[in-house]
């Protein structure tokens, strides 16, 4: 199945209860479990990665699939390895393509045992679960900060807890802050100076915990401000202290003439008219807000050069490929450089008379490029639009409530 999206046929006035954050739900699951917490974690993330936490969290099985799911997979593997008993983990096609040797060495490191079923270095695992020594150990900082995440998590419920040295550049850095955020409200502390982080055995405290709404769900929104020429749109559950790192995409987005208001209750998002006229950023903080600002760029006509994509080859699909090949479509020619740095000077080429913008079971890239309605009079049509349940399930529905009309149409 496709969806034809067209744009609304009159201003955009809109109030958007946005999707939590599955990254905080994730965590808080993992925190709950370990805090053997009897309260519930509210405002959970209803989407699919956070629903495979949840089973696999409440499940008496001993053999784990975890779908697409990244954090799932990652936080789940190091949860498991203290658990004692046998445990399988696998996951969807991709997943089994996507790098997991770091953890495991890691985890084998501070006593786990861990073994490939299939390919050495990747997903599905067999897990001998016991209790962990802990150590001090050195992991390379630059693959995925979901496994420093993962680790982190565990790491006060060891015997002589864990210190590690992260070796290379730190990327995704926000994300250790918000781990080690959380785990501080579940009462552990840990110390991280330059590149080693301490975490001292202890325990954790239950707590009461909500999740807060998504920022990088939020970043769609702001496309959608962007690309529209009138516009009034309020986002729910959004604070500037935000735990999440993708705050800092309202930041961002000002340069792209959307201003942000706070509120009590989220944020109101305005046009200010200042736009500039090229657009340079490392994203090495902020790796899933990639796609909405090279979409964004393009339909603005805005040349761009954006660094510090390296983790992108490794997320749901190569999304660099992805979008090279599918902007292409659209007539916008863009170019990659080692493997971390996608640019577009203005090239264009003629663009496919109908193109069908292919979504990889990657759900950015169909919640990116629907916005793609509102500047084109053809409107727009996006393959297996269903992917976006990974992370904000609700996505369509919301679209259609702003006026965007969605149809279905035949493969
Ligand atoms: O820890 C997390 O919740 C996440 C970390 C990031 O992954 P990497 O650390 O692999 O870049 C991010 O892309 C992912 O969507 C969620
Ligand atoms: C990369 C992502 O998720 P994960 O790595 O958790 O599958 C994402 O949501 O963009």
């Amino acid at each position: 199945m496709n969806y034809q999206i067209d744009a609304p046929g009159s201003a955009i006035r809109t109030t958007v209860k946005l999707p939590a954050s599955k990254s905080i739900s994730n965590r808080a699951l993992i925190l709950n479990a370990l805090s053997y917490s009897a309260y519930d974690v509210e405002n959970l993330s209803d989407c699919d990665d956070t629903n495979l936490m949840v089973k696999a969290l409440n499940s008496n099985d001993r053999d784990f699939n975890v779908g697409a799911a990244g954090t799932t997979m990652r936080f789940l593997t190091a949860f498991l390895s203290k658990v004692v008993g046998e445990w399988t983990i696998t996951g969807t096609e991709r997943m089994k393509n996507r790098p997991i040797k770091v953890l495991v060495d890691a985890l084998n490191a501070l006593g786990a045992r861990i073994e490939y079923m299939e390919k050495e270095g990747y997903p599905p695992l067999r897990i001998f679960g016991s209790a962990l020594q802990g150590g001090e150990i050195s992991l390379p900082g630059n693959v995925s900060s979901q496994y420093i995440s993962a680790i982190l998590m565990i790491a006060p419920l060891t015997e002589n807890g864990v210190t590690l040295h992260l070796e290379g550049a730190i990327i995704s850095r926000p994300y250790i802050h918000i781990t080690l955020q959380l785990m501080e409200q579940y009462g552990v502390r840990a110390s991280w100076t330059e590149n080693t982080i301490k975490v001292l055995p202890q325990e954790y405290k239950p707590i009461r915990f909500t999740v807060e709404s998504d920022w990088s769900a939020a970043s769609y929104w702001y496309e959608i401000m962007a690309l529209s020429k009138n516009a009034e749109i309020e986002l729910l559950g959004l604070f500037k202290n935000s735990l999440q790192g993708d705050a800092a995409g309202a930041k961002l987005f000002a340069q792209l003439g959307v201003g942000t208001t706070y509120t009590k209750r989220g944020v109101m998002l305005k046009h200010t008219g200042n736009i500039c006229e090229k657009l340079v950023y490392n994203f090495v903080n902020e790796p899933d807000l990639a796609q909405t600002f090279v979409v964004t760029c393009v339909l603005l006509n805005i040349p761009f050069r954006f660094t510090g994509l390296q983790s992108l080859k490794i997320k749901e699909t190569d999304r660099i490929e992805a979008l090279k090949t599918e902007l292409r479509k659209l007539g916008y020619v863009l170019t990659d450089r080692n493997d971390s740095i996608l640019e577009w000077n203005g090239e264009r080429r003629e663009p496919e008379s109908h193109p069908v913008i292919a979504t990889y079971e990657d759900h950015r890239m169909a919640l990116s490029f629907a916005p793609a309605a509102l500047v084109r009079p053809e409107g727009i049509e996006i393959a297996h639009p269903q992917v976006v349940s990974k992370s904000y399930p609700h996505y369509w529905e919301d679209l259609k409530a702003a006026g965007f009309s969605i149809r279905e149409s035949a493969l």
